[in-house]
């Protein structure tokens, strides 16, 4: 907590511890057979484990005691009294020394203990006629993720906001404590009330994240009182966070104890996610543990903050995973960057602070007037003995005028007694209505309060709810975007398919038209084949009737041949019997007779020839 702009880390080594480190059930490695976190000396700050090096602010070795480490961190730790919001937490397995370092021992007292008497020392060196404090102290756990108030029986806290003002808490009761001893009397009430338990590593292991914060408010109560109409005043947190363990949580023999390790191991993790992220520079999630949002403030640089990484020197073999992951993180926290800013309280916290540290200012000079109007009355009542004396012992007339002058002088101290006191009786008077004046506003501002804490209650509620929302809308714009992506891409193969088929259509309108062309050209051909069948029907009937009239001819032509052929019969087979009877004739004339046959004429003869042609082949 150097205030340079990082957060610093520190590694505390404790010493080895065989009950602790070795194991006891032989097999594990004894001290001197394991890996040794080894100081660089020439790099201070530098250590070296396994085959890796580390780097932190400071390295505090097995033989630092507990005031050692507290001096390194104590100017910072004050800052708490100038406004600024510090933090301070160990982190480291289980048995490291995590809570010997901030809770501490009776013999070697913790960080804790050490930072509450610093403050008040510091608080005690301060001018107070001009500057009043006023400390607010409260303790809670976080045990399975539930927060839980250590002063009040344990009550359940919530968690409600981490906003620019600081954490809100509801139902975590903050104790106003006026000394030292007040509150390490809570302090250590409230450690009684931690869950402890034995692990498998030891006795007294804490199950939960240990949290103590003293808010510290600050108030310029002397302007007020000469009525200055504007006080200058801050309101910071001091948060003192003992870190339960990383473990093997499987290890551990008992049902509840294994639940808790693995509550604990979770909320470590998303502590180092967040760490690691923003070591990184890459955007985390604050929200997912409540360790991580409690912490919130711290790891947005919105406060001091320093990391006491435990470890043994010699880290027992089923933690090496651990310790090497828990030097990491403390590596990555030293490199986040830190811008905290003075709390000029402007919260109703702030407000109530302010009037009480007024409050307790106006008591104390309540209580010095009572004394000073005490000690007077002592007075006066020994100077009334004095006077009494005198007048018992100077009982001549001179030393009775002697004695008379001193009492009438004493007398006159008396009443100048008398007078002040009576002054320092109105002014007591005065402040004690100065008082009820401020405790009325004091009333109407906590009412005030409890009506912001309520009307925050609803806020939250609607936050959360719009969250809800939110989430809901994001995941319908998700599925929206989603149905929209996938109608882009059926558009653009509907599209494509538009095209296809523009380009098919404009094919089939082509193909059409040249049907259109084709039917055309058929129905021009059909017309003209139409009316050439007309013609050729005309025709056709115009021949059939020439045909009819042929046939009809022919009918007439062939009946004239048939009566023609009869007649040609006729006159053949009288041919042939002339002729057959010429041939009888000739042939038997030669032997008996001439021949006695007609005459021929031409058309005889010309038949007679043809007849002999066609009869000679009977005739051979
Ligand atoms: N620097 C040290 N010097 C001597 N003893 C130490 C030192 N640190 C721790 N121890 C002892 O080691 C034991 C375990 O330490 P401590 O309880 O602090 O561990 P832890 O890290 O808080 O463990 P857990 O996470 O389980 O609560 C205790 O008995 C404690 O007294």
């Amino acid at each position: 907590m150097k205030g340079n702009g990082r957060v610093q880390v520190a590694l505390r080594l404790r010493p080895a511890i065989p009950a602790l480190d070795d194991g006891d059930d032989g097999v594990r490695k004894r001290q001197d057979q394991r890996a040794t976190i080894y100081r660089l000396k020439d790099k201070p700050g530098s250590c070296g484990y396994r085959d890796q090096g580390f780097h932190f602010a400071n390295v505090f070795g097995p033989e630092a005691d507990n005031v050692t480490v507290f001096e390194a961190h104590r100017a910072e730790i004050l800052r708490v009294l100038s406004g600024f919001d510090c933090m301070l937490m160990a982190y480291g397995t289980t048995g490291s020394g995590k809570t010997h370092t901030m809770i501490g021992s009776e013999d070697d007292l913790g960080m804790v203990p050490r930072a509450v008497k610093a403050l008040f020392e510091q608080i005690a060196k301060a001018n107070t006629t001009q500057i009043g404090y006023s400390l607010q102290f409260s303790a809670l756990e976080i045990l399975e993720e539930k927060c839980i108030d250590l002063l009040h029986g344990r009550r359940n806290v919530v968690l409600q906001a981490a906003g620019s003002s600081g954490l809100h808490f509801h139902n975590l009761g903050e104790v106003h404590v006026r000394s030292e001893d007040e509150v390490l009397s809570r302090f250590h009430a409230a450690m009684a009330a931690r869950t402890l338990a034995r692990n498998y590593k030891h006795e007294g292991s804490s199950r939960a994240h240990t949290i103590i914060r003293l808010r510290v408010e600050s108030a310029v109560f002397s302007a007020a009182l000469e009525g200055a109409p504007a006080l200058a005043g801050t309101s910071a947190v001091l948060t003192l966070a003992d870190l339960a363990g990383s473990e093997a949580a499987t290890m551990n023999t008992n049902h509840e104890v294994v639940r808790q390790g693995l509550a604990v191991n979770k909320s470590l993790h998303w502590l180092k996610v967040v760490v690691h992220n923003l070591a990184a520079k890459k955007p985390t999630q604050l929200r997912n543990s409540v360790l991580t949002r409690l912490l919130e403030p711290a790891l947005s640089g919105q406060a001091y903050v320093a990391v006491i990484v435990a470890s043994s020197e010699t880290p027992p073999e089923n933690a090496e995973r651990d310790t090497v992951e828990a030097l990491q993180f403390g590596v990555a926290a030293g490199s986040l960057v830190v811008a905290p800013k003075r709390r000029t309280e402007t919260s109703k916290d702030g407000k109530v602070g302010r009037l009480q540290a007024l409050l307790a200012a106006m008591a104390e000079e309540k209580s010095t007037l009572t004394t000073d109007a005490e000690s007077l009355r002592d007075q006066v009542s020994a100077y009334s003995a004095i006077v009494q004396e005198y007048r018992d012992s100077f009982v001549s007339s001179q030393s009775l005028k002697a004695a008379e002058e001193e009492a009438a002088r004493i007398a006159a101290e008396l009443q100048s007694a008398h007078e002040r006191n009576e002054g320092l009786q109105a002014q007591l008077k005065e402040e004690q209505e100065a008082r009820e004046n401020v405790q009325s506003q004091l009333k109407a501002i906590e009412e005030q309060a409890v009506e912001a804490t309520s009307r925050n209650d609803a806020l939250q509620h609607l936050v959360q709810q719009t969250a809800e929302r939110r989430r809901l809308l994001e995941a319908r714009l998700q599925l929206a975007r989603g149905e929209m992506e996938e109608a882009r891409l059926q558009a653009e193969a509907y599209e494509a398919q538009l095209k296809l088929d523009q380009r098919r259509a404009t094919k089939l309108e082509e193909q059409v038209q040249m049907l259109e062309e084709s039917l055309r050209e058929q129905k021009e051909k059909a017309e003209n084949t139409r009316r050439e069948a007309e013609a050729l029907a005309a025709h056709n009937s115009m021949l059939q009737e020439s045909v009819e009239r042929v046939e009809q001819t022919n009918a007439e032509f062939q009946k004239a041949m048939q009566e023609k052929e009869g007649l040609a019969a006729v006159s053949q087979a009288k041919d042939r019997t002339i002729l057959l009877r010429h041939k009888m004739y000739t042939s038997g004339s030669r032997m008996r007779r001439p021949s006695t046959a007609m005459p021929a004429t031409p058309e005889r003869q010309q038949q007679a020839a043809e007849e002999t042609e066609c009869q000679e082949p009977d005739i051979r």
